[in-house]
């Protein structure tokens, strides 16, 4: 299935400083290494396709490698992006787009994608945001399943809280030109999910289509922890507006070495300053 680990030097542990679980090398690596490769679970996007592209991988067609499940030829049936549009208006994220995707995999495909998305860690999401998009999604849900689903909101919001939390975004030029036309899209991966965030990463991630390459960017000795930056490089030195995006975006506050130095700093520099004052208070 499209879904595969095509190379991987990660396994994944225990985190001794991050989440839960994380991700180390199985061997030591100098920069510049190809760490894992890997096509998604699930791809998104709220564009258009264009047409005679794969609706996975947004490959052209004859150059795409998805196996033709049901699920893919069910994608290749309908316009979802569309079909989404018209029914839940205003909500149309990503987000959305890549939670029916999952349950209709989970419909169509189960045995190869129940076990990938189980052990996915997710976040909790707010019961009236759902109530609000859950008619939507199973009015497109009947309109390409022909049948009434069986999701209830307990299994939507946990879905959706699984893709909230894993899901990744990168601009896709299906044309290779890389301009204005370039599709923002959205994608959940099965073992790229266990690797966490750092703000000095030792990894990158890169992507080909929509098959996601993770790169040493400095040398990695054997069972240290392997992260790249959940925020693609952005906002560089701006320490407090990536804490706050993590938090939003991940709901997550991050205990990387850069902001436990910052965090520590920021105690320091506030109680130093309050110190000083008090001094000269009473003087
Ligand atoms: C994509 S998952 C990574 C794998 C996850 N640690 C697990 O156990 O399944 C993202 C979640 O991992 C945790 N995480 C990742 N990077 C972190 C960091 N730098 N600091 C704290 N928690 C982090 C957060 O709970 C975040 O929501």
């Amino acid at each position: 299935m499209s879904s595969s680990v095509m190379k991987t030097l990660l396994k994944v542990v225990p985190s001794k400083t991050l989440g839960y679980r994380g991700c180390t090398v199985a061997e030591s690596v100098v920069k510049g290494v190809v760490l894992h490769n890997e096509l998604p679970l699930v791809t998104h996007t709220t564009g258009v396709v264009p047409a005679g592209h794969c609706p996975h991988c947004f490959y052209k067609q004859t150059s795409c490698l998805c196996q033709p499940t049901d699920y893919i030829q069910t994608l290749k049936k309908h316009s979802l992006p569309t079909l989404l549009q018209n029914n839940l208006l205003g909500h149309h994220t990503r987000l959305e787009g890549l939670t029916l995707k999952i349950l209709l995999q989970l419909t169509l495909d189960p045995s190869s994608y129940i076990p990938s998305y189980q052990s996915l860690c997710y976040t909790k999401i707010p019961e009236e945001y759902v109530k609000d998009v859950v008619e939507g999604m199973n009015k497109v849900y009947v309109s390409v399943c022909g049948k009434h689903p069986k999701f209830v909101e307990e299994n939507i919001m946990m879905v959706m809280g699984r893709c909230r939390l894993n899901q990744i975004g990168f601009d896709f030029a299906h044309d290779g030109d890389g301009d204005d036309n370039d599709m923002d899209v959205g994608a959940v991966y099965d073992k790229l999910s266990y690797v966490n965030h750092s703000c000095a990463p030792n990894a990158e991630v890169e992507f080909k289509g929509a098959e996601v390459v993770l790169k040493s960017l400095k040398e990695i000795e054997v069972d240290e922890e392997v992260t790249f930056d959940y925020l693609g490089g952005r906002f560089g030195t701006e320490g407090r507006k990536r804490r706050q995006l993590l938090e939003e975006m991940w709901g997550f506050k991050c205990k990387c070495e850069v902001c436990k130095r910052a965090k520590g700093r920021g105690k320091g520099g506030f109680g130093g300053r309050r110190k000083m004052l008090q001094l000269k208070k009473f003087k």
